[in-house]
């Protein structure tokens, strides 16, 4: 597998205060990797510093055989945290300023643009000023003006948030898309749905760490317990002395009952007390979404085991 991008023992403080630390990770020709963690965990640190928009005080940074200060950035694709284009310049213009900038040719990036205008519902607007664009059409232009000049890895720092559940899909199926032609990418996203859906691997951060590295499979494989629903009137404390029981969760006549990692599901489902009200009963594996959520709020302590995969 080629590896397009190496980030290897990153570390950044702000005066006194260390931001990320020993932050090691890589993404492969054709990848999608994510950055996750919690507000304030040192996504957008960690993204800054790879751009070079900010120095980290520690640790190499590689994009093919180029190395930190020597990154071409002008070859990266970049979407920014912070939208914002300039508001009196017309579609078409802003798109080929992007590409200039990027030393791509500007009839091949003309082309390209009105494809992806095409594309993502903005047919007919290359003439519109960006201030005559909602939110949303604005941000679907800067997502365009970072991948016009063919990018070999995109950095997309939350790209879904604004959007609606439509728009979002058509960026999932766009970056799909990307990938599948061989583009790495390394996205950040709080949208642990769409992330579930998309990312090969993902890397999670919290308070400036590395707490789970990993492919998605390898995650859920490894944090995802089983999960049992019931519905039906049952009493809590009968649902917490079955056997494999971690913890149950009760919302009126639901209950949720969080098994533990070394459960084999037929022999648990053959020993339930035959006194249980069911009138609905699924088992599932939690999703990455609840992982995360147990994770910010430290009800699941990984600690430094969170390796998975280099
Ligand atoms: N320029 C700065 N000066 C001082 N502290 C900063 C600076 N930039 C970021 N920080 C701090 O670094 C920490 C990590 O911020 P960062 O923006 O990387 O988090 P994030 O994971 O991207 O969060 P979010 O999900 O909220 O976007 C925060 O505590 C933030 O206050």
């Amino acid at each position: 597998m080629e590896k397009v991008l190496t980030v290897e023992n990153l570390g950044k403080s702000f005066k006194d205060t260390r931001i990320i630390r020993d932050i090691s990770f890589g993404v492969n020709k054709g990848e999608i990797m994510a950055v996750l963690g919690p507000n304030g965990a040192g996504k957008t640190t960690t993204i800054r510093s790879i751009m070079g928009i900010m120095y980290p005080d520690e640790g190499d940074i590689q994009f093919h055989h180029y190395q930190s200060k020597g990154i071409p950035r002008h070859k990266i694709g970049y979407l920014p945290e912070e939208r914002g284009l300039y508001k009196n310049v017309k579609v078409m213009d802003i798109l080929l300023y992007f590409a200039e900038l990027k030393d791509y040719p500007l009839k091949k990036a003309k082309l390209r643009a009105l494809e992806y205008l095409k594309k993502f519902g903005l047919e007919g607007k290359n003439q519109v000023s960006i201030e005559e664009l909602s939110k949303g059409m604005g941000q679907k232009v800067q997502f365009i003006a970072s991948i016009i000049h063919e990018p070999e890895l995109l950095i997309l720092d939350e790209p879904f948030s604004g959007l609606d559940p439509v728009s979002q899909e058509v960026f999932k199926e766009e970056i799909k898309e990307l990938a599948q032609k061989g583009t790495a990418v390394l996205l950040s996203s709080h949208q642990m749905n769409l992330v579930e859906q998309l990312c090969d691997r993902l890397f999670l951060i919290h308070r400036g760490q590395k707490v789970i590295y990993g492919t998605m499979e390898e995650v859920k494989k490894e944090y995802a317990n089983f999960k049992c629903t019931i519905q039906g009137n049952n009493d809590i404390q009968k649902l917490e002395r079955i056997s494999k029981v971690q913890r149950v969760e009760q919302k009126e006549n639901k209950s949720i009952l969080y098994l533990m990692q070394d459960v084999h599901i037929p022999s648990w489902l053959k020993q339930l007390p035959d006194d249980i009200d069911i009138q609905e009963f699924t088992v599932d594996r939690v999703s990455l979404h609840e992982i995360f959520v147990d994770i910010a709020t430290g009800k699941d302590e990984i600690g430094e085991e969170g390796e998975l995969h280099a």
